[in-house]
């Protein structure tokens, strides 16, 4: 073989599709040819090495006809040396690729061995097709050949739960009849396309659907698959490229090239390759990437009464960031400057009437927002679970029936989602609705067949429970009566919608280990423990993390002004102090550096044991300190706040009211964090407040437990201080050593606040568990 001579020639072409060349041609050169696709990418990107000489003794290298070391030119020499450690970078990532791409191969026998023989493809099928079916997006219309969504073949049977099919007739309940005939009517409602809609949705017949997603995966795989097959084999090439260096330093001698130019041009191929590869990094959810859609009543920065909305304001950009698609619908409860209209309309029946929703979005941070607008949800901005009992539970029925179709509908960045591959996340009883409503309209007769839900409980004491009659207004088949029917010493038979969600929804979240355990308890299931032990197969804690984009003191946007300022790890020590001093400024208290500033935020109500605070406050007055309270909840709990303030001016602030700016500046003045919940599903506010050097003294229950490991003197661990019993003489006693320790320990007080600071509290770690959440799901059939 003769000497190795390199001019490797790497183009990236213009389809994006990739090349590279393995073959022996008359010259003698070595050509690797194949495919290579990005995981998650519509379009595969492209490399592709003509390598005929690439060898690692540089002396060999052929320039102008000559050895290198002749010409002398050392620094071509080394800009060759840069190059090749790069084409090495390449090769390595390319070797990647071509293992996803044989995955991929094997996914589309799979394939092709389930058109062949459906029935034996079993359970390995629907596992691996999803995969496929991640990047699938509806086919336009003309493409599926079906224009009408939701049209349900007129023939079907279902049980009416006595054991006899029924053949013809609807399986809705009572209010269904007339609206669907079996023949060309919508499921759940009627739909209106908006003609200017740039819809690229559609719903198969049922009996289409899935032949029609698995005919577009095919084309579109097997194209890419024939094109590798056709040249190499791609385990040939991933042989060769075990070692690349080998195979590259034995290959064939070539032309002389001009090494100035040949070198530059692979430099910048190279680079070219090599930034595509950079700026493009693979998801970090790897193969698991997927479509998720989380809904919530509540999404923080425009909407918000307590810890759900930051969740779902946050939540999904961790998720993004791992690689998903993700999607966040929410009502739209006043203007959103960001969001713009989708020019999507549809009609839903809710409460007997036809009501039409419209949906805005807005792309931020990786994730679409979409808000569901209608009359109903108008103005509750500030009351968003105000109304009576039915306002509330019609309102729901309306947000969880459009959100279902939200992945059909509403095309985001052009295309919907679709659903294959899709999960979506609801949140608490107000979307719990949104699992039953995917099973009873839609899985049950064959469609979204791909498609899971998840429910997180972020509060099991709220439930949308009513009298049984409350049913009707759902609008389900009538045997699903038995998913909200639910029994309790408390409520007698009663109508609850929570119920309803847990059984329905393919898993369970709660906000952390500690809940999750409270749960199954009588007291902390709230009478659903039955359920949720029934349940718990399904059942994961997972602890909430923290929004660092909101909450960080090096960046608050609340701590620009009014002399707070922003401060780190190292600038805490003059730092806090000066947004502490601006605190007591703010809120008039006299401007004291040493004496203990104690904070509490959060709803009033029984949950946060704000009676608890009530019942400490006389000694809490006598041990020189001074109290802010924020909150906002139970009109008593609120006269207390103020009466309190009333009583002792220098020394106790009740903030009655909601304001997010006074939150974060509390959070970052105060030396001390209260929070004596009765129960906490998780709590975000200790969190906040140990990134912010705050020192938490909490009950140690829920997520609080989880989350504040007490301190502990004798090996200067833990970050606060917990009391075990939702009672005011526990709480004095924790209370009194954490003053104690912020008089007489100074060093110690500095350790806990630096260690706070020092967690990594960020979503991610949470987002990751919530993907392994969503995987089970998604293989689960
Ligand atoms: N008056 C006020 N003004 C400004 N901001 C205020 C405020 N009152 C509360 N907030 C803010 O609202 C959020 C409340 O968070 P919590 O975790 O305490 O929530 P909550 O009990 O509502 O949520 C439930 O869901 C969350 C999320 O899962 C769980 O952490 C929690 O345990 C569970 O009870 C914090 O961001 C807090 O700063």
């Amino acid at each position: 073989m003769a000497s190795g001579s390199f001019s490797p020639r790497i183009e990236v072409r213009a389809d994006s599709s990739v090349l590279f060349n393995s073959s022996n041609n008359q010259s003698g050169r070595t050509m690797f040819h194949f495919l290579c696709c990005r995981p998650n990418r519509k379009s595969p990107i492209g490399l592709g090495i003509y390598g005929d000489g690439l060898s690692p003794r540089f002396g060999r290298i052929r320039a102008t006809g000559k050895e290198s070391d002749k010409n002398g030119d050392q620094s071509h020499v080394d800009a060759l040396q840069a190059t090749i450690e790069k084409s090495k970078k390449v090769l390595a990532a390319q070797r990647n690729l071509l293992r996803q791409i044989d995955e991929r191969r094997k996914m589309v026998s799979s394939f092709k061995e389930s058109f062949m023989n459906p029935e034996s493809a079993g359970e390995s099928f629907y596992k691996q097709d999803e995969d496929r079916l991640t990047n699938v997006e509806p086919a336009s219309a003309d493409a599926g050949g079906f224009t009408e969504p939701h049209t349900v073949s007129s023939s079907y049977e279902l049980s009416t739960g006595d054991g006899e099919p029924e053949t013809g007739k609807s399986y809705m309940s009572e209010s269904y009849h007339g609206r669907w005939n079996g023949s060309e009517e919508l499921l759940p409602r009627s739909v209106q396309m908006d003609e200017q809609t740039p819809v690229f949705a559609h719903t198969p017949q049922a009996s289409t659907i899935d032949s029609v997603k698995l005919e577009a995966v095919n084309e579109s795989t097997l194209q890419e698959i024939n094109h590798v097959e056709g040249n190499s084999s791609v385990n040939d090439i991933i042989a060769q490229l075990e070692e690349p260096i080998s195979v590259l330093s034995n290959a064939p001698t070539v032309e002389p090239v001009d090494v100035n130019e040949s070198s530059s041009q692979v430099s910048n191929d190279v680079e070219g390759v090599s930034n595509a590869l950079d700026s493009k990094p693979p998801p970090l959810a790897g193969a698991n990437v997927m479509n998720i859609i989380l809904v919530s009543a509540e999404c923080a920065p425009w909407s918000k009464t307590g810890g759900l909305g930051d969740v779902a304001g946050s939540l999904p950009k961790a998720l993004a960031r791992r690689g998903h698609r993700v999607m966040v619908v929410a009502p739209r409860y006043g203007e959103y400057a960001e969001a713009q209209h989708s020019g999507v309309r549809k009609i839903y029946k809710a409460d007997g009437q036809d009501i039409e929703v419209t949906y805005f979005q807005a792309y931020i941070d990786g994730v679409d927002f979409v808000f569901i607008d209608c009359p109903w949800f108008r103005h509750f901005g500030t009351n968003i679970y105000g109304g009576n009992r039915m306002d509330i539970l019609k309102r729901m029925v309306l947000f969880c029936k459009a959100a279902v179709e939200v992945p059909w509908y509403v095309p985001c960045g052009g295309v919907c989602y679709g659903d294959g591959n899709l999960a979506f996340i609801a949140n608490d009883w107000h979307t719990a609705l949104l699992p039953v409503y995917l099973k009873a309209y839609y899985r049950d007769n064959g469609l979204m067949q791909f498609t899971r839900s998840v429910l997180v409980i972020h509060n099991i004491a709220h439930q949308g429970r009513g009298p049984v009659e409350d049913f009707r207004y759902v609008d389900l088949p009538g045997h699903y009566i038995d998913l909200f029917k639910f029994y309790d010493p408390v409520g007698g038979e009663h109508f609850n919608i929570f119920a309803a969600g847990l059984k329905a929804a393919d898993r369970v979240v709660t906000v952390s280990h500690g809940y999750s355990w409270e749960l199954k308890t009588p007291e902390g299931g709230w009478g659903l423990h039955i359920i949720i032990n029934e349940n718990d197969w399904k059942l994961r804690g997972i602890v909430n993390g923290v929004d660092t984009q909101e909450w960080d003191p090096r960046h608050d946007l609340h701590l620009k002004s009014d002399g707070y300022m922003n401060y780190s790890l190292e600038t805490f020590c003059s730092g806090k102090p000066q947004c502490k001093a601006a605190l007591q400024r703010e809120l008039g208290l006299p401007e004291r550096p040493e004496v203990p500033l104690i904070g509490f935020i959060g709803r009033l109500d029984n949950q946060k044991g704000v009676d608890l605070i009530a019942e400490a406050i006389p000694w809490m007055v006598e041990q020189d300190v001074q109290l802010v309270m924020l909150g906002t909840g139970r009109q008593d709990l609120e006269e207390m706040l103020k009466n309190f303030e009333g009583q002792y001016r220098d020394k106790v602030r009740g903030w009655v009211g909601f304001c997010v700016k006074t939150a974060h500046r509390i959070t970052a003045g105060a030396d001390i964090l209260l929070m004596p919940s009765r129960f906490e599903p998780c709590g975000l506010n200790q969190l906040y407040a140990m990134m912010y050097g705050t020192i938490p003294v909490v009950h140690a229950v829920g997520g609080l437990r989880d989350t504040v490991q007490p301190f502990n003197p004798f090996n200067e661990s833990g970050f606060g201080w917990t009391f075990d019993a939702a009672e005011a003489s526990k709480l004095i006693h924790a209370l009194g050593n954490c003053l104690w320790t912020y008089r007489e320990f100074k060093e110690s007080w500095e350790g806990l606040q630096r260690r706070g600071m020092e967690q990594d509290l960020s979503w991610d770690h949470a987002a990751e568990l919530y993907e392994e959440v969503l995987v089970a799901a998604k293989y689960q059939w």
